[in-house]
């Protein structure tokens, strides 16, 4: 068997880190014949609380899990890891924006960038979950600069998910069918969810979502919007923010960095900009990558219409005013 893995969740006492602990343990994400070491990072207040996840995890009776380590202490937390999921931050209530939660969060952020910077492996690949998770994760990144920035990303997984989701619903499929949908941008409500280049397998043909779909004013408007607003739906519905299905896509996103994407296909992901689609570089934007031997890269070449370049272009202005607002946070 392989050498253990040590990966950090923050958060580790919170709601999605309950459902995402189990996948990690169960090998959803690293390979079911891949043991691992959970550090488990959260604040002082809530060890208690993390405590009793603890006696759960153990009660699972996995054997993929060699070790746990509980702290509140990030140089604990984060020495030597080789994954990291950022998922510890405030999460927003119903009314709010993701944006309103950057005074909040990003101190988390920039004190946790230093620490890792000191302590985890050059190596350890990165996936801010908290949000605003493109700026938390630029921010962290910032602060970590002996750590490469292709290791830094964010999760916009949950929105390809959803979006894939929905697409599969309008055409009777099953989600797996629907592929290539991108999400460009910031996990916000000006992110776009473009199906331009998607496809879907109907009984075994491959056809562009578009001609199956046939109703581009339902692309462009209604489907774009609920996507957009599907976190602050749940919100409204739960009274709390997506947790299980956030779990899944940070799930998938790891899975996918540590596996590689299969033939044409790629996924979205929070990435380091270098100008790409004419995005400003070094802003944490949502591109479609494709990965390989556990490094991603962006697909070049897609055809932008004027529809999408104006959704493009919105979105990365609101992570330049976000990334302003969060380094003034951090001096
Ligand atoms: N990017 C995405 O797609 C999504 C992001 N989120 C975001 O994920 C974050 C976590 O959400 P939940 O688990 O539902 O929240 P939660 O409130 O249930 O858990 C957050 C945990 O973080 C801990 N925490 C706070 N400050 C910390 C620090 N400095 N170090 C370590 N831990 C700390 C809290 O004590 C708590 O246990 C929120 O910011 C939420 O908005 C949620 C869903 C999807
Ligand atoms: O909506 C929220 O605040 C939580 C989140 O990021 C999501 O569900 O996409």
């Amino acid at each position: 068997m392989a050498e253990p893995l040590t990966v950090v969740i923050t958060g580790a006492a919170g709601q999605i880190a309950y459902s995402l602990l189990y996948s990690i343990a169960k090998g959803d994400v690293f390979g079911k014949d891949q043991p691992v070491i959970l550090h488990l990072l959260d604040i002082t207040p809530m060890m208690g609380v993390l405590e009793g996840v603890i006696m759960e995890l153990q009660d699972c009776s996995i054997s993929l899990v060699r070790n746990v380590i509980a702290t509140a202490d990030p140089l604990v937390a984060f020495k030597n890891v080789d994954a990291a999921f950022m998922v510890g931050a405030m999460p927003r209530k119903d009314g709010m924006e993701r944006k309103d939660l950057l005074k909040a969060n990003v101190k988390i952020f920039f004190e946790q960038g230093q620490a890792m910077d000191k302590v985890a492996k050059k190596t350890v690949k990165v996936l801010v979950v908290g949000n605003p998770a493109n700026t938390n994760a630029c921010i962290l990144s910032k602060y970590a600069p002996s750590i490469p920035k292709e290791n830094f990303t964010c999760l916009t997984r949950l929105d390809q998910n959803r979006a894939q989701a929905q697409i599969a619903a309008k055409l009777n499929v099953t989600a797996d069918k629907v592929t290539n949908v991108i999400i460009w941008g910031n996990h916000s409500s000006t992110q776009f969810p473009d199906v331009a280049h998607a496809k879907v397998d109907l009984n075994g043909k491959v056809v562009p979502v578009r001609e199956a779909i046939n109703d581009d004013s339902y692309l462009k408007n209604d489907f774009v919007a609920s996507v957009q607003q599907r976190g602050a739906a749940v919100i409204k519905a739960r009274k709390l923010s997506s947790a299980m299905s956030a779990a899944k896509a940070a799930a998938d996103h790891m899975h996918d960095w540590f596996f590689g994407t299969k033939g044409d296909n790629w996924v979205s992901m929070g990435v380091i900009s270098d100008g790409s689609y004419g995005i400003q570089e070094g802003l944490m934007y949502s591109y479609p990558v494709r990965i390989a031997d556990k490094k991603w890269t962006i697909v070049q070449g897609l055809s932008i219409d004027d529809f999408a370049r104006g959704k493009l272009d919105a979105t990365a202005a609101e992570l330049k005013e976000e990334l302003e607002a969060a380094i003034a946070e951090c001096t």
